[in-house]
């Protein structure tokens, strides 16, 4: 059964979705899961590592496995990796139990944010070389443009290029109070009247 307090953060790498999920489960009164931290201790080892030693498609298996164990669940708030949407089986489950928002950033403000950062293999050149943030710009776009369209789906979103980490908490808060209590208002008018029909 879906539950709209069980939110989803997506959006690319850099969008700030670890960073702002622990302080909008703190701003709602939710729980908090960071599903990429939930891997890596379950795995014994950081994301760099699975992927240098048993490859993306293990990674990927680890996100559904893990996603799995989350359905169910409320007043949570899950801050997914960037590439989980991509898997079938993942967007099901994400669609089917909760509340999915999408951070939204271009690629510019991504790479900026990302530039020097090293622990994100997707963001590496051949044999794991640094890339320039011109280069990493450029993968982001080009990877962006393939995932964009699942993004685009989400229940909510915010911009988050020009806006301060606190105001968008401040705004992701009000916006989904306002929708999870919309949605659930609705859930119960569904059931009175179903109960009447039955009458
Ligand atoms: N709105 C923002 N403004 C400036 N820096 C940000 C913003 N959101 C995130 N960051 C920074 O970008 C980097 C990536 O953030 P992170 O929360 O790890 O993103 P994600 O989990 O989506 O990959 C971190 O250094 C974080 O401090
Ligand atoms: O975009 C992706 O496919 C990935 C994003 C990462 O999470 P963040 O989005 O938190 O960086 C992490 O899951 C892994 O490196 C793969
Ligand atoms: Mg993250």
């Amino acid at each position: 059964m879906k539950h709209h307090s069980l939110i989803f953060l997506t959006g690319f790498s850099g969008s700030g979705k670890s960073t702002i999920g622990p302080l909008l489960a703190n701003s709602l009164g939710y729980g908090f899961i960071d599903l990429d931290q939930e891997i890596e201790s379950k795995a014994g080892k950081s994301i760099t590592k699975i992927f240098a030693e048993e490859g993306e498609q293990a990674f990927r298996n680890l996100e559904l496995e893990t996603l799995r164990q989350l359905t169910g669940k409320k007043e949570l708030v899950v801050s997914l990796g960037g590439g989980v949407l991509e898997n079938n089986d993942c967007y099901g489950l994400i669609r089917e139990n909760g509340t999915l928002v999408y951070l939204k950033s271009s690629p510019r403000s991504l790479a900026r944010r990302l530039c020097n950062k090293t622990d994100r293999p997707l963001l590496k050149g051949e044999h794991g070389k640094r890339l320039s943030r011109e280069e990493i710009e450029l993968k982001i776009s080009t990877i962006l443009e393939k995932r964009e369209p699942r993004y685009a789906t989400a229940d909510l979103n915010v911009q988050t290029d020009i806006k301060r980490i606190g105001f968008t908490v401040e705004e992701l808060t009000r916006k989904i109070i306002r929708f999870v209590r919309q949605a659930e208002q609705a859930r119960l008018k569904q059931q009175s009247d179903n109960n009447r029909e039955k009458q």
